[in-house]
């Protein structure tokens, strides 16, 4: 098995957000049009027409129904999928603008993404996965080893993981695994984080924990967070609440 790892500039971990525009939003997507083949000849638009602006230290919701298009946003946010037409701006840089190898070191520089499941390395403790990406960056100096080591020993103790730092996956809750994934991903201070269903596998308390730790993290790190949800009930954590149906924002 071949296993790709993207390594970020580690300029991110030294001064975050770079070169980013202050004034410019940390996600502005315009007109956004995304079709795939529907396999019988036709096309189908998963994403008609969406324009969207989110600023940073805010958190958003965005749901509605399944196949609705939710998923492919973020994608398209994310840079993991070129639109069909349309732009992204992260920070004030044109991701639909960048060759490939430009979008992923955006997306390591400026974008942390939070999957479903947390997707942790069982070999490695909680702070070896939040430092992983420095760890395998040939050009990290011994300072920016120390300094992510510093800054993941801090992020656990954010969310109350400071003593099960040197636990390994096995040895955390669903709760417990899902933080780790979150504040993996804010590692190197993203502008802009997208996170996709954080609770689904959680009961109900465990996903107003996250929901609600998602927020204070958002305005504490000044991050845009937008996140695709179907727990509607704990929307009271979010600043603004977005709804997509058939592609389309209201
Ligand atoms: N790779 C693909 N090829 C073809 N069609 C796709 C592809 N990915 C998504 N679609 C279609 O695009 C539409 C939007 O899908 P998307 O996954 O974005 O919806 P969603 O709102 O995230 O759904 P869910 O809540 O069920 O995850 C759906 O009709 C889906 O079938």
């Amino acid at each position: 098995m071949t296993v790709t790892v993207h390594t970020p500039d580690l300029s991110a971990y030294r001064r975050p957000h770079g070169a980013a525009r202050p004034d410019a939003p940390a996600l502005s997507v315009r007109d956004l049009v995304l079709e795939y083949p529907d396999g019988e000849g036709r096309t189908l638009r998963a994403l008609d027409e969406v324009s969207l602006d989110l600023a940073a230290g805010t958190f958003t919701a965005l749901i509605g129904p399944s196949g609705s298009g939710k998923s492919s946003l973020l994608a398209v946010a994310a840079g993991l999928v070129s639109p069909t037409s349309g732009t992204v701006h992260v920070a004030g840089t044109e991701l639909t603008a960048l060759s490939r190898a430009a979008r992923t070191r955006l997306r390591g520089e400026r974008i942390g993404v939070v999957f479903q499941q947390p997707n942790l390395l069982p070999s490695l403790t909680a702070r070896e996965q939040l430092e992983l990406t420095v760890r395998l960056d040939p050009r990290a100096t011994r300072a920016d080893r120390r300094a992510a080591r510093d800054r993941a020993q801090e992020m656990l103790e954010r969310v109350d993981l400071g003593r099960q730092a040197d636990q390994r996956p096995h040895q955390l809750s669903g709760g417990q695994r899902q933080r780790v994934n979150i504040v993996r991903a804010l590692m190197g201070s993203p502008a802009l984080l997208l996170v996709d269903e954080p609770t689904s596998a959680l009961d109900r308390e465990r996903s107003a924990a996250v929901v609600h730790l998602l927020g204070r993290l958002t305005r504490e790190e000044g991050a845009a967070t937008l996140m695709v949800t179907h727990d509607v009930e704990f929307l009271d954590a979010v600043d603004r609440t977005l709804t997509m149906v058939d592609g389309r924002l209201s």
